[in-house]
């Protein structure tokens, strides 16, 4: 059997943790029978992509992203647009898609996951003119993104500091969705759009939700008072969110989203900004990715 090519992209600020060491990690680790190893580190960015791009059209069968869901999202673009393989190797703060995958966060035991190869194929979902593979939203969990990342310090610390600290001052939108043709028009302190199940450290938004059903859920945190902050992370952290009473989930297939001004969005936890009108949509299995046999 021949070998394949496999590139693996380190992002080497993601999840707050030093990377240097990883290409030897990999190296002492990767079934050689199988495949040529070739190493990349970002410096930018965007590079991941450009990286990918250049990779992915020529001879490389598999990209590894080395890092959390913002460097998977620019991979997997590129992945998807040549039909090859996508792997992960989890360094991120929150690591949403990769432990919906079941893909172990020790390195060791996710290198382990790429020798045996096996290739999933999962929905991935567009956001206006961007693809996305876990997560996508606005509100407060825009917000916090874009505030995150002028921030410094990464990691799930960082990220729960400055949370308390915005929590308090964002005031929920009013906002009209339309989901496979059905209007609502709901007061929110986020809508998040979810093709996996959380956000990252198991804080499960849409319980229900997975990646090969061809549907994504409109998840719609309510406005509450911050008291019941607690009882969200609880049901969150707890998967239930699906009985919640601050929470509602629409399935769909198509969503039209309509908000008062421009405003921030975020992609897989990545900031960007956006016009009041948003067109979300699944693309049914269209991505193949190497993960555990997660099913069974
Ligand atoms: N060398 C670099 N310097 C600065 N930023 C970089 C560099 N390489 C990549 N990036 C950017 O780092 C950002 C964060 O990456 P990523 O989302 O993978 O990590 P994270 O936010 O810590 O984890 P998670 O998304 O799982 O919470 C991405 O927007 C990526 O483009």
């Amino acid at each position: 059997m021949s070998k394949s090519n496999i590139l693996f992209i380190i992002n080497p600020i993601s999840g707050g943790k030093n990377k240097l060491k990883i290409p030897a990690l990999i190296d002492a680790h990767l079934d050689r029978s199988k495949y040529n190893p070739n190493f990349s580190f970002t410096e930018y960015v965007g590079h991941a992509s450009e990286i990918a791009e250049e990779a992915a059209s020529k001879n490389f069968d598999i990209i590894v992203a080395v890092g959390g869901d913002g460097t998977i999202n620019e991979i997997a673009t590129k992945v998807m647009q040549q039909n090859k393989i996508l792997g992960i190797i989890p360094f991120g703060s929150g690591n949403g898609l990769a432990r919906f995958l079941k893909i172990p966060m020790k390195t060791v035991a996710a290198i382990k996951v790429i020798n045996n190869c096996n290739v999933e194929v999962i929905d991935t979902a567009r956001f206006n003119d961007k693809c996305f593979f876990n997560m996508a939203g606005m509100g407060f969990d825009a917000h916090i993104s874009s505030v995150f990342a002028g921030n410094k310090s990464r990691g799930l610390t960082g990220y729960l500091k400055l949370g308390l600290t915005e929590v308090l001052n964002y005031k929920p939108q009013v906002y009209q969705l339309s989901i496979d043709g059905v209007e609502y028009e709901r007061k929110a302190f986020v809508v998040s759009i979810a093709n996996s199940s959380q956000y990252g450290n198991n804080a499960h938004i849409a319980p229900q939700a997975s990646v090969v059903d061809g549907l994504l859920d409109v998840c719609v945190v309510k406005e509450f008072p911050m008291y019941k902050l607690p009882v969200l992370a609880y049901e969150m952290l707890s998967a239930r969110t699906d009985r919640s009473k601050i929470v509602e989930i629409i399935k769909g297939k198509n969503i039209k989203i309509k908000r008062s001004q421009d405003d921030a969005i975020h992609i897989d936890g990545e900031p960007f900004f956006m016009g009041k009108e948003l067109d979300i949509s699944i693309k049914p299995l269209s991505l193949n990715i190497i993960a555990p046999n997660y099913e069974s």
